[in-house]
């Protein structure tokens, strides 16, 4: 199997292009885990205090001996935790369930909340400034946001001090924001898109059928690769071992100029991610 390239953040630390996601949609798998660790090289994985597998993830990690070193570990904080106090406590929270001294990137999980009296505005500016002390402190080597809009990030550069280093963003065939694609590179956001292969919905479409059959790929293996030749980190999820695999063996090729066009042209306005409520949940 090829390496896996890193990008690099503005703050010098290399994250690992390709990562595994473990939101709760579709459960946990400790044992693929402990395979794509194992098997698959896969040093990057994605999680959130809302996917309730942070503790499992820590046996898993700890079951594979990959030193948390060798890792790149992303946590989220969730909405119902915002605020700067909160925000400290559920960071620590996170990282004692994950097993870890520090977390590799911190993301405030969506730019809404609700905390009476308060504009959001507000409240992100002060959950960021936590963000900010804990980067200063090392519990987080890195900070970032996810699901945020040019006129959040704005807000919040007129606001705070440090920009963050990552914008996690949905990002496939059927969802392509370039604007703010463009954006977070002219301000030196890295951009990462999750949900890469649509919740599996891109890999029926015929164009990406096709282009399976021409390059004698997998669908899943087209989709990762047009997000990863686009610059995008990308975190599909499996809990199935041979299509971790599967999805990661996509350093061994590119597609055309042309063909990344034609996927280009899929783009849907329709999101397939929203803000789950209650907000205040575990
Ligand atoms: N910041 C945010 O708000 C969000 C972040 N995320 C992150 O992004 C990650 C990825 O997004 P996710 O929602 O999981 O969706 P993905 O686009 O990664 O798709 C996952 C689905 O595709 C299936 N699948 C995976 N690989 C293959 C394959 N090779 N062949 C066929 N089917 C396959 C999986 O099923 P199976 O398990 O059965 O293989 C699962 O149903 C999440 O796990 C999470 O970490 C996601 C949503 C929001
Ligand atoms: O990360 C996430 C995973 O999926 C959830 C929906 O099911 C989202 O709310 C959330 O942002």
């Amino acid at each position: 199997m090829q390496p896996c390239p890193a990008v690099p953040l503005s703050n010098g630390l290399r994250v690992p292009v390709l990562g595994l996601g473990t939101s709760h949609d579709g459960g946990y798998s400790h044992e693929a885990v402990v395979y794509a660790l194992q098997e698959c090289g896969i040093r990057h994985i994605d999680t959130a205090k809302r996917y309730g597998c942070e503790e499992a993830l820590a046996r898993s990690i700890s079951e594979s001996k990959v030193p948390h070193e060798d890792l790149w570990i992303t946590t989220k904080l969730w909405p119902g935790d915002y605020g700067y106090q909160s925000t400290k406590q559920a960071c620590r929270a996170s990282a004692a369930r994950l097993g870890v001294e520090y977390v590799d990137l911190y993301l405030i999980h969506w730019p809404d909340c609700t905390v009476p009296g308060r504009s959001n505005r507000e409240v992100r500016a002060d959950t960021w400034r936590a963000l900010e002390e804990m980067y200063d402190e090392g519990l987080c080597r890195s900070i970032g946001v996810s699901n945020f809009l040019i006129s959040h990030l704005e807000e919040l550069k007129e606001d705070c001090g440090v920009v963050p280093h990552v914008n996690q963003v949905e990002f496939h065939p059927f969802q392509q924001p370039w604007e703010l694609v463009e954006y977070c590179r002219r301000e030196g956001i890295a951009f990462e898109g999750y949900c890469p292969l649509a919740k599996g919905q891109a890999l029926n479409h015929p164009l990406i059928l096709e282009l399976a059959k021409k390059y004698n790929r997998s669908a899943s293996q087209i989709c990762i690769r047009w997000s990863i030749q686009n610059g995008v980190i990308t975190i599909p999820k499996s809990t199935k071992p041979h299509r971790i695999l599967e999805n990661c063996k996509v350093f061994g090729f590119m597609l055309s100029e042309e063909d990344m066009a034609s996927i280009e042209r899929l783009h849907t306005d329709r999101k397939l991610i929203h803000l789950t409520y209650p907000l205040w949940n575990g």
